[in-house]
């Protein structure tokens, strides 16, 4: 159950829209939406909303469908729409705005007269999503049942949700701005009740509507090269119809998008900003019915419950193979390890990490095997090590200039380590880690069995959620404890 599986319409308005979504794209946009143009389809996925699934067996290489560029929404197809004279807005902005003024009331569909039919397609709700759990909880006035899920959630995933939520209040102060400038393109939204009013004091409702776009945008974007240079440059991004109904597979994708590496590299007869055509992969071939999976990145689920609101969700032994990359981020044990050493050695620590960019980002990982944590966790620990030395043993005009330098040789490459001792101290150290990390996953998986049920959908899925997270939390810390236990080298 995920974005569009808390979808309150039933699977035959799904299959209606479906049914709209591709007359639309064949009528008016003259896709070839026939037996030979599109070999997919849409189906129900248990877990996971809807899913794309191939219609018919597909050879490698395969052309599974091709999306005309006036269907896709991006900066280029809402230029003309959205003015940006006076004010800017990025690809995240104006798609958000676009699907906020079109947003279908109720169980009805969009009035868009640009993109109706493709807008109505979109999940109707993300009350599984942890972004809602968040903004619900801040709105609220008594305790919610999404706060116990709030709870549930270790330091590390809170931590990446209150960026995405930054994320998403900045672009909604931009939006709110904009819009304030541009009264007209407010008015203009095909929905009713969208009154002037409604932009002069805080409107929840509208905010809200906001959040549905905007987690529309962030889970179904895709990277769509429109401008030549840089190849990072953030409005590279666009909503696709059809495409957006691929689920993620950490493993597997089978869902080849046809991106320039290059602006150079364009074969013959084709733009930047051109249709987007989607190859079945070259390696295999695909079976009528079977679902096509899009690898959304290399994303860990942190970052996948955080951004898209789910989880990969593998096995112990898969983990333990070495096939899944298991990660937990350490970052608030770290910094409170840190944090408890006296003042001038803390900033000292901090300064230095900060300034040769060792600063945060401390992870271990159960593969590639043997599990180990991250060089850059091994490398602040060095540096906090060597320097506790020297400052028990200090004089008092010595500098530590001495100990950043080794630190900074070890960095470099031009030195293996520092001490003997001090590899001992800073791998007694990760051991300690990992039995906190250890720790505390035993006691949140405790809590997940604990929590109260509710009568929503989604709930169960979300709390198994959660608690896949925690496990893998145990696991990685279990793997990387009995590694360094084993005097594995890293
Ligand atoms: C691009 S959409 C894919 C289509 C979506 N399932 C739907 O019903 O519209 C991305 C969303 O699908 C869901 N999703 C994708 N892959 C998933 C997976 N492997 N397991 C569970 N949910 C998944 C998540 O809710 C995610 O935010």
């Amino acid at each position: 159950m995920g974005a569009g599986a808390t979808d309150a319409s039933a699977p035959s308005n799904d299959a209606a829209r479906w049914g709209r979504l591709l007359q639309w794209l064949k009528d008016i946009h003259g896709m070839d939406t026939g037996p030979d143009g599109l070999l997919v389809e849409c189906k129900q996925v248990e877990g996971a909303g809807r899913g794309l699934f191939a219609s018919k067996r597909c050879l490698p290489s395969t052309t599974l469908f091709t999306i005309p560029a006036k269907a896709l929404i991006n900066v280029h197809t809402l230029k003309r729409v959205y003015p940006t004279e006076r004010c800017k807005l990025s690809a995240t902005q104006m798609i958000s705005l676009h699907l906020l003024l079109h947003r279908p009331e109720g169980d009805r569909d969009s009035f868009d007269p640009l993109f109706g039919p493709y807008i109505s397609t979109l999940p109707r709700d993300f009350a599984s999503h942890p972004l809602s759990w968040l903004l619900e909880r801040k709105l609220a006035t008594v305790s919610i049942p999404q706060a116990q899920l709030l709870d549930l959630l270790s330091p590390s995933v809170s931590a990446s949700l209150s960026t995405l939520e930054n994320r998403f209040w900045e672009d909604w102060r931009v939006v709110c701005n904009y819009l304030k400038e541009n009264l007209s393109v407010f008015t203009s939204s095909s929905r009713e009740g969208l009154r002037e009013e409604r932009l002069a004091s805080p409107d929840h409702e509208l905010m809200k509507d906001f959040l549905w776009a905007w987690l529309n945008v962030n889970t179904r974007c895709i990277y769509y090269r429109m401008r030549p240079r840089p190849k990072s440059d953030p409005d590279n991004m666009t909503l696709c119809p059809i495409l957006d109904f691929a689920n993620h597979h950490w493993e597997h994708t089978q869902i080849l998008p046809i991106i320039d590496s290059d602006i150079w590299a364009v074969p013959p007869g084709r733009k930047v900003g051109d249709d987007f055509q989607f190859l079945s992969t070259a390696d295999c071939v695909i079976e009528e019915g079977q679902e096509l999976f899009l690898q959304y990145g290399h994303h860990s689920n942190r970052t996948l419950m955080t951004e898209y609101g789910f989880v990969n969700r593998v096995s112990a032994e898969t983990m333990a193979s070495g096939q899944f990359s298991g990660e937990v981020d350490v970052q608030d044990i770290v910094e409170a390890l840190f944090f408890h050493r006296n003042g001038s050695l803390r900033d000292l620590l901090r300064t230095v990490l900060e300034d040769e960019g060792y600063w945060g980002d401390w992870t271990l990982h159960s593969s590639p095997l043997p599990a180990h944590p991250s060089y850059r966790l091994i490398s602040a620990l060095r540096l906090y090590h060597a320097l506790e030395d020297w400052h028990a043993t200090e004089l008092d005009d010595s500098e530590p200039t001495d100990v950043i330098n080794k630190w900074r040789d070890v960095v470099n490459g031009q030195a293996m380590l520092i001490s003997d001792s001090n590899e001992t101290q800073w791998r007694g150290t990760v051991l300690d880690i990992c039995e906190s990390v250890g720790e505390r996953a035993r006691r949140g998986l405790q809590q997940c069995e604990e929590v109260k049920p509710e009568n929503v959908g989604w709930w169960r899925w979300a709390v198994g959620n959660i608690g896949c997270l925690w496990r893998e939390e145990l696991e990685v810390a279990q793997a990387v404890g009995h590694s360094i236990r084993a005097g594995e080298e890293f």
